[in-house]
Parts: C-alpha cells; sequence; structure tokens
C-alpha cells in the first residue's frame, strides 16, 4: 500500500513540463457554512496549503497543452462539496471549450459530509461536464490516487478514455471504515486495491507517479494525432506473390504454435502503443488484447484476438467480446479508426460461455460493427474459427493474411456433419472456400498479405509487410468522408454473397 500521499501540487509536477502549470482557479465561495463547517474549512485551508479540495489549471505534457483537474487530500481528504464541484466542472467546460485534452486525478473520501446532499448531487452536474467533454471527441484520462473512494469515484474517477492507478492505492465505493462501522466487521483485506481491480479488469495500468507523464504522452501522441494522415503507397507485387495453395496447408499453416499474433504485429508494426486492460466494468478475458496504437502516422485502437490467451482449457470467453465493445466505443467517442483482428480457433462453447451470454455479445458486436461511424478494418490474422471470430469480421476493409482463413466451424466439425468422420476434413476446408484467396474473390475481402511461404518463418518481415497495408488501408479510409464511407459500409454487407459462386 502507498505510504506517501502526494499532494495535487507535487503530482502535476511530476507530470507536467517544468514550470508549465498555471492555475485557473477563482476564489471559492463557500456554500453557508455553519460555525464549525467554517473552522474545519479555514483549518483545511491552513492545514493543506490550497484553498479547496480541487485544483485545476492547464500545463504541457510533453510540449502538448493539457488541461487538469486534481484532488488535494490534505483538504478535507477531497472530498467534493458545492465550491469544489463548481471549480471542477467551470474547469471542464472550458477544456471542452478550448478543445483541450483533459487530465483528472481524483484523491477523495467522496461526498462531503459536511454539505449533505446537495454534495452528493454534484456527482450528476460533474458527470455531465465530464460527458459533455468526451461528447466533443476530446480525450479524458484518470489517474486514480491513494484513496479514492465514494461518489468521486462512481462519477469522475471511473468515466476515463484511459484509466491508471497508483500502487498500492485504495480505490472503492464505500470507505472500509464505514463499512465496518456499519456492518460490525472489517471489508476483505486487498479487494479495495489498485492491484485486484487491475486483475478485474477495471483499471487499465497500475503506474508509480513518476510513470505517469509517459503513459499519458504515448496515449495522447494516439488520441490526438492528426485524421488525415497521408496516405502512403504500397509495393505494387503484392497480389502476385501469393501462391494458390490448397486450403488444408493454409489450415495446418494457421496453426502453428510459432505463428506471429497480434503481440508481435504490435511490436513490430505499431508504435505508441497503449495496452487497455479488460471491459473497464470487472472483467478482462486474456484471449482479447485491446490497445491504442499507430500504424506509422496512423492513431487507431486495436482490438485482437490473442491465440496466446487462448487455451483449450481456457478458450475466448463472452468477456473477450465485451472487452472489444468497449474498443468499439473508445473509436466511436474518439473518433480513432478501430483495427479488428481476428485470429481464434474458436469462441468458448460451455456452461460460463451459454450463461454469460456468448451468443448475444457476438450479435452486439456485429450490430456495433455494422453502425460504428469510425473506419473500421478488420484483419483475419490466423484462424478465424465460427461465431467468435464473426462477431469482429463487419467492416469498411478486411484484409487477410496469406494463410488466413474464415469458416463456420473447423473443418474437421464440417466434415463430421456431412461424413460423419473428421477424415474429409481437407476436401471440406477446399469446397467451403475458407481460403483468403477464396475469400478474395468472392468479395468477402479486400486484399491478401503474401506470407513467404509463411509467416511463422519469417514473423518480423511478415508484420511489417502486414503493417504498411494497415497504413495504406487505414489512411485510405479516414480520407474518406464519413457518411460516403459508412454508405459503401451498408452496401458491402446487403451485397455479401450475391456475386460468389455456390461453394459446393
Ligand atoms: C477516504 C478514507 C479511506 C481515508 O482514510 P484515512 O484514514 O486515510 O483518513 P481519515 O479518515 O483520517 O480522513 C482524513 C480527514 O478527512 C475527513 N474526511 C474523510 N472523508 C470525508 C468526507 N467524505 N467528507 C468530509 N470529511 C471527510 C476525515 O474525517 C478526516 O478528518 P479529521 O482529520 O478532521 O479527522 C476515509 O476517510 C473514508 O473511508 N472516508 C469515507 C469514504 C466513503 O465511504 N465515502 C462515501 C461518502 S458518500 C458518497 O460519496 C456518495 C456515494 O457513495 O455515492
Amino acid at each position: 500500500m502507498s505510504t506517501t500521499r502526494l499532494g495535487a501540487h507535487d503530482l502535476l509536477a511530476l507530470v507536467l513540463d517544468t514550470g508549465s502549470y498555471s492555475s485557473w482557479d477563482e476564489e471559492p465561495v463557500d456554500v453557508r457554512p455553519g460555525p464549525e463547517y467554517a473552522v474545519a474549512l479555514a483549518s483545511a485551508r491552513e492545514k493543506s496549503g490550497v484553498d479547496e479540495a480541487i485544483i485545476t489549471g492547464e500545463g504541457l505534457l510533453r510540449g502538448r497543452r493539457v488541461a487538469v483537474v486534481a484532488g488535494e487530500f490534505a483538504f478535507l481528504a477531497g472530498s467534493i462539496g458545492v465550491a469544489a464541484s463548481d471549480r471542477l466542472t467551470r474547469a471542464v467546460r472550458r477544456a471542452t471549450a478550448e478543445g483541450l485534452p483533459l487530465l483528472a486525478a481524483p484523491v477523495s473520501g467522496g461526498t462531503r459530509m459536511q454539505e449533505g446532499t446537495v454534495a452528493f448531487l454534484q456527482m450528476v452536474r460533474i458527470t455531465a461536464a465530464v460527458t459533455a467533454h468526451k461528447a466533443a471527441g476530446l480525450p479524458y484520462l484518470v489517474y486514480l490516487r491513494h484513496p479514492t473512494t465514494g461518489g468521486v469515484l462512481a462519477s469522475w474517477g471511473s468515466l476515463g478514455h484511459v484509466t491508471v492507478a497508483e500502487p498500492g492505492a485504495l480505490i472503492g465505493f464505500l470507505g472500509p471504515r464505514v463499512y465496518e462501522a456499519l456492518h460490525g466487521r472489517p471489508f476483505p483485506e486487498g479487494v479495495q486495491r489498485a492491484e485486484n481491480l487491475f486483475a478485474h479488469g477495471i483499471v487499465d495500468a497500475v503506474l508509480e507517479p513518476e510513470r505517469v507523464a509517459d503513459v499519458l504522452d504515448r496515449a495522447l501522441t494516439v488520441l490526438t494525432a492528426s485524421r488525415t494522415p497521408a496516405v502512403p503507397s504500397l509495393p505494387t507485387d503484392l497480389d502476385s506473390l501469393v501462391e494458390n495453395a490448397p486450403a488444408w496447408d493454409s489450415v495446418v499453416t494457421s496453426r502453428r504454435k510459432e505463428r506471429p499474433g497480434i503481440r508481435r504485429l504490435l511490436r513490430y508494426a505499431a508504435r505508441d502503443v497503449v495496452p487497455l486492460n479488460g471491459t473497464g466494468a470487472g472483467e478482462s478475458d486474456p484471449g482479447l488484447l485491446l490497445a491504442l496504437a499507430r500504424f506509422g502516422e496512423v492513431p487507431c485502437v486495436v482490438l485482437g484476438q490473442d491465440r496466446r490467451g487462448q487455451t483449450e482449457t481456457r478458450p475466448m470467453g463472452p468477456a473477450a467480446l465485451r472487452e472489444a465493445q468497449r474498443g468499439m466505443r473508445l473509436a466511436r467517442e474518439l473518433h480513432l479508426p478501430l483495427v479488428a483482428v481476428i485470429d481464434t480457433p474458436g469462441a468458448a462453447l460451455s456452461q460460463e460461455a451459454e450463461e454469460g451470454g456468448m451468443a448475444g455479445e457476438i450479435a452486439r458486436c456485429l450490430a456495433e460493427l455494422v453502425e460504428l461511424r469510425a473506419p473500421t478494418l478488420s484483419v483475419l490474422l490466423g484462424p478465424g474459427t465460427g461465431g467468435g471470430a464473426l462477431a469482429l469480421v463487419p467492416a469498411d476493409r478486411t484484409v487477410a493474411a496469406e494463410h488466413g482463413w474464415l469458416s463456420p466451424l473447423p473443418p474437421e466439425g464440417a466434415s463430421a456433419i456431412v461424413h460423419r468422420d473428421v477424415s474429409h476434413a481437407p476436401e471440406m476446408a477446399q469446397a467451403q472456400g475458407v481460403r483468403s484467396t477464396d475469400l478474395l474473390r468472392a468479395g468477402l475481402v479486400d486484399r491478401v498479405v503474401p506470407e513467404l511461404p509463411d509467416a511463422t518463418v519469417e514473423p518480423e518481415a511478415f508484420c511489417r509487410r502486414l503493417g504498411a497495408v494497415l497504413q495504406h488501408e487505414l489512411a485510405t479510409l479516414l480520407a474518406t468522408p464519413d457518411d460516403e464511407r459508412h454508405a459503401a459500409r451498408l452496401e458491402r454487407f446487403a451485397a455479401l454473397g450475391q456475386v460468389a459462386e455456390p461453394a459446393i
């Protein structure tokens, strides 16, 4: 657990460029304090050196102008009353009006008890201001400090596009002391800790204050990158390098354990990668990796099925698709292109998956991807088996690795249905048109990226080749007006299958 409590100004000194902070604060107007509260306010001012529990202002983060709102624990535990809320909401509205990214660093005992219900309802007002900021497409990044509790966690502490927490920080809805007093027993140890929230997909990272600037800088590099990057050209011979190998070769090749997946694609072909964690709402599934990143100059949200996180005993569950929907929401809110990477032997078929709403999550992914106003690109990187793969398919453009393939179930399963054995899998794969080249011909894939001869033996070169294609495709999509791109997407879905030859 954290032993030191960094003051708000100390934190800003660590995060912002030296000497760049300037305050936006006006003198607070205390709300009808009774005599006791007036004494408490006076003593808090003297003890903390600040005039309210919130300080606001602007500064430079690695040279980039940002707005900041931060809690001060030494002032009545950073609790929020009307004056603190006035200041906070004024700063949020100013950040929105000036088009600035907003960094929030709450630390709080929640609603200020001395101000009661009116203070409690300030959380609505603050949420409205933060929501308007996000609706303007502006980044809202949160660093949860020790301790953050009550209505603060239940409003502006939990609304970040990206949320990071201080190591050991107590972060919880109800303070443990209050819980114990109300229930006569202590709250379970370790539950309201930053690390436990990370383990449950509620915060994206746990970071020392000294490391926060680096991560925020990377995140803002992606989030504030130009949405009109130059369109890089592509080598002209890509198509001619693709072989017409039998479908079964692709199935076997794509299943190789060493085949590069989403992680190596990001390592070799992306920059400014900011891994996110979980749904932000209490679930995390290692079968899906969510990140902010750039391919070349082009910023995007990446959601990729991670084969390393999908095993026979723990296949990709419905939480992975809820995590994917978080990525889709981020793309929508920030108008960032979305890259959805398909690489799955299939979603979980189990009691938990059924009870977790697997089929519904697939449907919700499809619905969101059909409707999403941001540019979308799906990538068929490896096996694309069943509904778990389908969930990430719909996009403005689809790119496939040469040995990527897509089918309603594994070819062995198709063989079992038709032939009552699995030995006809190779011919079923061929007949069902699962290969990237079959999908290209059918108009379901727009471009195939060659493997020379197999991504497993040239992982870095292959990932860079694919990365160059992604850059080109994403920049081209960004150059197309939203309405035009969305109309073309709907037409594409409406025409699905209309041009394909019957498979069997
Ligand atoms: C935040 C804490 C874990 C910090 O514990 P610590 O032991 O470090 O510090 P502490 O308790 O001595 O607190 C420091 C000083 O701040 C005061 N203090 C703490 N929380 C306060 C609050 N919400 N309003 C006014 N004062 C508050 C304490 O009385 C104390 O004052 P002094 O120094 O004078 O003794 C604890 O204070 C706590 O559990 N607070 C309540 C958290 C909570 O349940 N909030 C929900 C509120 S309702 C809400 O927010 C609405 C909602 O839930 O939606």
